[in-house]
């Protein structure tokens, strides 16, 4: 409903309603919060003066009251003087002419809360303590009539209409509110013959429509719309009330509006407003697009994310989009771009990145290709560490972390200078170490000590128990919960594409499950020339693994497959003597426990004969794992007795004396450990030598024994009883095993008489009897052809009723025909022999080399070896000539003599 503008007269002098942050234009109706003090005073005066039915009478001059900032860069009109020369702003005095504005539009009829009454905001209230400074009024303003009053918490609410904009002449009083002398600004009627005018009208009233039809689209109120439609009708007759209801419609800001406010010339404003108007529908058309995307049923959640997108899309139209609000996606943009991905991995980045933007939070499908875009943002792809590869410092570094292991630790110098050279040449393509070697022996620090060495980052994967494929290649995003492997999970823990991998006991990758071959995925991992282009199942790009330096450890290599073992440069660690475990505690194992203990270098002493106990009464293994946790007690009960003597000292003495106290170790605590004290530390010794202590009986000879935890010794048991000629085993025997106790017995049955267990050369030693051979610690499989010849010597020592020494053992294989055949695990066989009291060896010809070479020379001075290459020679050496032979085979002459 158009009005006719109601005739309302301007009194010169008004009293003044200062607004910060808001515009009243002519035409428009505006409910207001009044809290500010200095304009209390002006409506508490009107509520006493005015009768409710005569509020419309009373005019109030509002004028926007502008920031202190804002009126240093833009200076306002001076409050101007009454004969008007000083209006800057062109536009001429007018006489006190009553022009009522256009008329206002009151949706639904009435000006209170229609839809076009402008909402009270935030910033549209009035400050609460703030006192005016006339000079920040601006110099333009619009003239008011009170539509509703009412009191309010804290002040009033008004209801004012626009009337005509209004000239400031001048301040005439400031207390107790401010009122001004006013010149009113109506606007002219429009010139029909003025052509520019005319063509501003067209512009104006045909972007117009278009600014109102689009507003239909965006669901506004059908009765605003109406007024609208009917407002616009009347462009061509009152273009200026058109400007100003449409400039308080569009989204602008407060400056923007001062403008219009400011634009009393009709041209002038009609311009300033078909520029806003401009950019309001080139808005609003962005909006539609959005609107017309989430056309359809959208549930509450569906809703709120193509709001927000809007609101996103009208922020960068309107270029007010700040660094620090950045949404979502252009954050992953960027730390996509700072991730400097190769350019495949880059295209599907940019891909999932596109597939995102489509999508809303709230879906499932939304995490997932965030969480794949998280990860290949937080990969290192192109982060490398920078490499140290000082062959000296390393050394330096190797000896300091570990006791003796020369041969290791020169392999991995080479490793590392060889490293260096082809790094020089830019081509690094070096072998991938596998450390192999019992428990404790030190594979897992001394990956570690090399990753130190090397200036690089260190990250173990534990292979024990891996038995899917995906745990180390990961799975495919299809899955639920789908996520990259152990390979990838590392790389995001190192942050550099560099580090040192330990693959800690690949020997115990399960093999060939139901779900893929773990082992095969490694075959990928660890071949230089392939893996540069590692896929994960997950990330499902290349990854270039060729910078990582995978070093593997393992207990065996028997149960590491084939193809896997050949990729691999096998170091082998075997276990320590006694002597080198004296040392590593002295050196490393007892230091490290007192620091971890929070005690100083010299609280705890131990002897070495103490130390030595320690390792061979309280631990039996070939690494020293076992012994740290045992010295690690005999720390803990030092470390107890020192705290105990310390607070014994604390409570004898007085205050002045106590922080000396402190510091100095307590009087009465004796921090050597000695012979005697192991026993009452560590209680009473777990193991006795087992050989040195045994008495020697016919039928059982000690053996030696090598597995995937070391090397050891092991008793055969032999036993004849009544029967049949049976042969009878136990103690959980493989194939093999079992193979070598039939071809023991089988040589000992076609030797009887040779070997003067039968009186007659056809006569069977077994004729009624049956044999029993079993090996003790039957919880423990073994397997394997080397305890032969100590199986044909348990047996002849049985049927002859002569023993063989405990403490002199046996390793070969042994064939039907006598002869004895060379075995692996020399060293580690010898060295437990040794540990475990063993003096005497009777060992495969074949083997001797493996001695001189790799037993420690310590261990050969105590130990007698003998090298035989036929069962013969064995029975002589191991009976130590109290075996009555007949004729000892083709091989040799002797008849009737003793061996
Ligand atoms: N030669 C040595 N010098 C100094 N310390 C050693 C030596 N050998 C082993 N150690 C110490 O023994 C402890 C056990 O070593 P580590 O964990 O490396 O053994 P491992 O061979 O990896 O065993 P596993 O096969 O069970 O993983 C570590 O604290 C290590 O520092």
């Amino acid at each position: 409903m158009i009005r006719a503008g109601p005739s309302v007269p301007i009194p010169r002098t008004v009293p003044l309603l200062p607004l910060p942050d808001k515009v009243l234009l002519p035409g428009v109706v505006t409910r207001l919060q009044i809290t500010r003090r200095d304009s209390l005073p002006l409506f508490e005066k009107i509520l006493r003066s005015y009768d409710s039915r005569e509020l419309s009478k009373c005019i109030i001059g509002v004028f926007p009251l502008r920031s202190p900032q804002d009126s240093a860069s833009a200076p306002l009109a001076s409050v101007p003087s009454p004969n008007g020369k000083s209006d800057t702003r062109g536009s001429k005095p007018l006489a006190d002419l009553i022009i009522p504005g256009p008329s206002p539009v009151y949706p639904g009829g009435g000006a209170s809360e229609g839809q076009l009454v402008t909402r009270m905001t935030n910033s549209g209230r009035a400050g609460t303590k703030n006192e005016v400074n006339p000079a920040h009024i601006h110099s333009t303003g619009c003239a008011a009539r009170l539509v509703r009053l009412e009191r309010a918490v804290g002040g009033f609410t008004v209801v004012l209409e626009g009337l005509v904009r209004l000239r400031l002449n001048k301040i005439v009083s400031q207390s107790p509110f401010l009122e001004a002398d006013v010149t009113p600004l109506p606007d002219k009627a429009v010139d029909k013959t003025d052509q520019e005018l005319q063509d501003q009208i067209v512009t104006l009233r045909s972007i117009s429509r278009e600014f109102v039809s689009l507003l239909q689209t965006l669901k506004l109120p059908a009765p605003v719309l109406a007024q609208l439609q009917k407002f616009l009708d009347n462009v061509a007759l009152m273009p200026g009330q058109v400007v100003d209801l449409l400039m308080s419609t569009i989204e602008s800001t407060v400056e923007e509006k001062i403008t219009i406010l400011d634009a009393v010339d009709l041209k002038d404003r009609i311009h300033k407003a078909v520029e806003l108007l401009t950019r309001q529908i080139h808005v609003l058309k962005i909006s539609q697009k959005v609107h017309d995307n989430v056309e359809g049923k959208l549930n509450k959640k569906q809703r709120e994310f193509y709001l927000r997108q809007q609101m996103a899309a009208i922020k960068v139209e309107l270029g007010e989009k700040d660094a620090g609000e950045e949404d979502e996606m252009s954050v992953m943009e960027q730390r996509l771009s700072a991730a400097n991905l190769p350019p495949e991995v880059q295209k599907a980045a940019d891909r999932e990145l596109k597939r995102l933007r489509k999508m809303q939070p709230s879906s499932s499908e939304y995490s997932v290709i965030r969480n794949y875009l998280d990860w290949l943002a937080d990969l290192p792809w192109a982060v490398s560490s920078e490499d140290v590869l000082d062959v000296e410092k390393a050394r330096r570094q190797l000896n300091d972390d570990h006791h003796g292991l020369e041969k290791v630790k020169r392999r991995i110098l080479e490793y590392l200078a060889v490293t260096k050279l082809q790094q020089l040449k830019g081509d690094i393509k070096g072998p991938i170490l596998c450390l192999v070697g019992p428990p404790g022996v030190g594979k897992t620090s001394l990956g570690r000590s090399i990753a130190t060495a090397m200036g690089r980052k260190f990250h173990r994967i534990s292979l024990g128990g891996v038995w899917d494929e995906s745990e180390i290649r990961g799975h495919r995003r299809t899955y639920v919960g789908a996520l990259p492997g152990l390979i990838i999970h590392g790389l995001k823990k190192c942050e550099v594409n560099n580090p040192v991998f330990l693959l800690d006991e690949i020997d115990k990758v399960g093999s060939r499950g139901h779900h893929g071959d773990p082992s095969a995925a490694f075959l990928e991992v660890l071949d230089p020339e392939q893996n540069s282009t590692f896929t994960d199942h997950y990330l499902n790009v290349p990854f270039d693994l060729s910078k990582v330096l995978f070093i593997a450890t393992a207990n065996s290599l028997e149960t590491i497959p084939g193809p896997l073992l050949d990729r691999m440069e096998t170091i082998t660690i075997p276990g320590y003597t006694y002597a080198e475990k004296l040392a590593i505690a002295t050196n490393h194992l007892l230091p490290k426990q007192i620091r971890q203990h929070g005690l100083g270098e010299t609280d705890v002493q131990v002897t070495q004969d103490a130390l030595l106990k320690v390792a061979t009464g309280y631990t039996r293994e070939s690494g020293v794992r076992h012994l740290e946790r045992e010295i690690g007690s005999l720390v803990r009960a030092k470390a107890v007795e020192y705290a105990e003597a310390q607070e014994k000292r604390l409570s004898q003495t007085t205050t002045e004396e106590e922080e000396q106290t402190r510091s100095s170790p307590a009087a009465e605590y004796q921090p050597l450990v000695t012979l005697a004290d192991v026993e009452d530390i560590l209680g009473q010794e777990k193991f006795v030598n087992e050989v040195t202590e045994r008495v020697p009986v016919p039928g059982v000879v000690t053996g030696m024994a090598y597995n995937g935890v070391g090397g050891g010794i092991l008793f055969i048991e032999v036993s004849q009883m009544p029967g049949k000629g049976h042969l009878q085993l136990t103690g959980s025997l493989g194939d093999v095993i079992k193979e070598s106790a039939q071809i023991a017995l089988s040589w000992v049955k076609s030797h009887g008489y040779d070997i003067g267990l039968t009186n007659s050369p056809g006569q069977n030693v077994m004729e009624k009897a049956d044999v029993h051979i079993h090996m003790p610690s039957g919880g423990t499989p073994k397997d394997g052809p080397s305890a032969g010849i100590a199986m044909v010597c348990a047996l002849v020592s049985m049927f002859s009723n002569q023993t063989v020494p405990s403490t002199t053992a046996m390793t070969g294989e042994f064939t039907l025909r006598g002869l004895v055949m060379p075995v692996g695990g020399i060293k580690e066989k010898v060295i437990a022999a040794h540990r475990a009291g063993v003096r005497k060896i009777i060992m495969p010809l074949r083997n001797q080399k493996d001695v001189t070479s790799d037993v420690p020379a310590n261990v050969r001075e105590d130990i007698e070896f003998y090298y035989a290459s036929t069962v013969w020679e064995v029975l002589r050496e191991a009976f130590e000539g109290r075996l009555m032979v007949r004729s000892a085979g083709s091989s040799a002459s002797i008849v009737d003599s003793r061996l």
